[in-house]
């Protein structure tokens, strides 16, 4: 199968993670691996407090594994790169900044400047449909709006792999659903890495191709879903049988683990 085939741009290789708390070691992960690969969108569900946002803080370089790996397009990861764009819950735009300078801001890291730098910025700006708002500030923006503008800002740069810790997490409901279409069109565009984390096993089955699900803590990969609901999937997407069925069975395994978090 050409699936099998693709490339694996991250590996993760039986990483640990352990927390010296107040109260003593607190192991948060134990024994996580997985490989993501090229054009893969995953998303990774579980229960509150098993290790998501410390596995994507890993992965990201901004925390370092007690034991194990990362590897990144074959290179191990020693610390934040611009090749791993990262999209947080909170907007983490500079706020001096204009729309078009945040979305910018990657690419003169890159060393990419002037003119060709201001095309890739409109392209991911118009992209996210926020050509009207170029040179707003931040502030000026609704939530959604800023969302709109960190997920310009990291498609710009071009890198390996996305990762998204709840990036629609602070959202409405409606701006939230319009987002996840928006991402969902792009992703059937530009194929990007993705690896996204959420609460929501609507958006996770939605959005990904594969499914992730993590046991509670000491969170590892207790299951992968492939999610088998061919593309290009829209809202419409939600009301047909397998999406349900695939709802049905990966929300049954999250609970079964929220069941061992409250034990
Ligand atoms: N810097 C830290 N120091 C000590 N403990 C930490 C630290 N960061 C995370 N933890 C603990 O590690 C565990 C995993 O946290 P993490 O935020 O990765 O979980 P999560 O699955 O992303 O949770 P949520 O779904 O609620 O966002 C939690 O018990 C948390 O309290």
């Amino acid at each position: 199968m050409a699936g099998e085939e693709r490339s694996v741009k991250v590996k993760i290789d039986n990483v640990r993670k352990v927390f010296n708390t107040r109260n003593g070691e607190m192991v948060a992960l134990n024994g996580v691996s997985l490989d993501i690969k090229e054009n893969e969108f995953i998303t990774v569900v579980g229960p509150s407090g098993c290790g998501k946002s410390t596995l994507l803080n890993i992965i990201a370089g901004l925390d370092t594994p007690t034991s194990g790996k990362v590897f990144c397009d074959g290179k191990e990861v020693s610390g934040t790169g611009i090749e791993r764009g990262v999209v947080f819950q909170q907007y983490a735009l500079f706020p001096w900044l204009t729309v078009k300078k945040n979305v910018m801001f990657g690419l003169k890291l890159k060393g990419i400047k002037g003119k060709e730098a201001e095309e890739i910025a409109m392209k991911y700006i118009k992209m996210v449909q926020l050509e009207d708002f170029v040179n707003h500030y931040p502030k000026e923006l609704s939530g959604g709006m800023k969302q709109r503008v960190a997920i310009a800002r990291a498609y710009a740069v071009n890198p390996s792999i996305l990762l998204m810790d709840e990036p629609f997490g602070a959202l409405d409901a409606q701006t939230r659903t319009q987002l996840q279409q928006e991402l969902l069109e792009t992703w059937e565009k530009e194929r990007k890495t993705c690896y996204f984390i959420t609460h929501d096993v609507d958006e996770a089955i939605i959005l990904g191709q594969k499914v992730v699900i993590m046991s509670a803590r000491p969170g590892c990969v207790k299951e992968i879903v492939d999610i088998d609901i061919p593309h290009p999937r829209s809202q419409e997407t939600r009301m047909e049988p397998r999406f349900l069925e695939l709802k049905n069975y990966i929300w049954s395994k999250v609970y079964q683990e929220y069941l061992e978090v409250r034990k």
